[in-house]
């Protein structure tokens, strides 16, 4: 018979790894939890036309591998790398896998401090938010001329300020309700994520020693000329900057709405983080209304006296943007 379609698209592997990992020095221990997913591309299609499993690396050996590195990389503490060493691995291992697409979303865990001292080995869950990164070894220019890309980012940073956030002037018709605020409550759950400029990364030598050669940026990739804060790849920086920056903004920025607060946000991470090409920001703007109590005869509405809200789950206002860095 002949056949009226095909595979135009076959990825596949093993999702949701859960992997802790404990590094013991002399005097201190570092942990990090991470939810792996280690996806892969290449010839592949026979398996899904014709039951051909002799291409598959079945995704139970990808979540063995996935834990082999976690014993062994040197890169484990730090997630772009460890995502960049097994992706690396995956194409240069397999003859046939030509991408390897790696996502490590890394739960906190930081010092508890004991009056006032981070303790060596005890930790708690000081956020919800977590730190994803997602990355692309692409060998399909060849097994030496390996190009990394990697996206990283927050989610699920959940801030609200009670006041400095205004709404007005908005776009008015028969359609609008909204009152204009001139003091609101503002409270989102932050999702971002940026793209660094691709960089060219040298097979490691020895596949079986798994050592990972220091990447390289790609000519033309648009990096600026001794630019890169921190080297490029300074993954656990750029993270803790856009944290930070993300949550400053939010802070001291007298909100004019959820838009102009995103891009300041933006603004100043691309500014701080000269590799990174994009940022893109996802906020809900997560509404609370103020109770109506006038059938007690109490004010709850006017800005003044609204002390009571009732947290709204859904509907959700939802603004997004992307943030590119002009290549000057
Ligand atoms: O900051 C805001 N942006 C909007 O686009 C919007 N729309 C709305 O109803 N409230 C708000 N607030």
């Amino acid at each position: 018979m002949s056949s009226t379609s095909e595979v135009s698209a076959a990825r596949y592997g093993k999702d949701k790894i859960r992997v802790f990992r404990i590094v013991r020095e002399a005097n201190i221990q570092h942990v990090v939890e991470y939810n792996v997913c280690a996806l892969l591309e290449g010839d592949i299609d026979t398996s899904y036309t014709q039951a051909d499993n002799s291409v598959i690396v079945a995704t139970d050996s990808i979540k063995n591998i996935t834990y082999f590195f976690a014993k062994t990389s040197p890169h484990i503490l730090d997630p772009e790398k460890f995502a960049l060493h097994l992706g690396t691995f995956f194409v240069s291992k397999y003859a046939h896998v030509h991408k390897a697409f790696i996502t490590v979303e890394q739960l906190r865990w930081a010092r508890i401090a004991v009056d006032g001292t981070p303790h060596p080995h005890a930790f708690w869950r000081d956020g919800d938010d977590k730190r994803i990164t997602s990355v692309e070894v692409d060998a399909t220019a060849g097994k030496d001329k390996l190009v990394g890309k990697v996206t990283s980012g927050i989610s699920d940073l959940l801030v609200l300020k009670s006041s400095g956030s205004a709404f007005e002037n908005f776009y008015k018709d028969e359609f609008t309700t909204l009152v204009p605020a001139s003091d609101r409550i503002l409270s989102t759950a932050v999702d971002l994520s940026y793209t660094f400029a691709p960089i060219a990364l040298t097979p490691p030598a020895d596949e079986k020693k798994l050592d990972f050669a220091v990447p390289v940026d790609v000519p033309g990739n648009g990096v600026p000329a001794g630019g890169l804060v921190g080297g490029p790849w300074d993954g656990p920086g750029v993270a803790a900057r856009a944290r930070k920056v993300t949550l400053d903004v939010f802070a001291t920025d007298e909100s004019a709405s959820v838009q102009a607060t995103l891009y300041k946000m933006a603004q100043q991470l691309i500014a701080q983080n000269t590799h990174i090409a994009s940022v893109t920001y996802s906020l809900p703007n997560k509404h609370y209304i103020p109770v109506d109590m006038r059938y007690l005869g109490i004010d709850n509405l006017t800005p003044a006296n609204a002390e009571v809200f009732a947290p709204v789950a859904a509907p959700s206002g939802l603004i997004t943007a992307t943030v590119t860095r002009i290549q000057q």
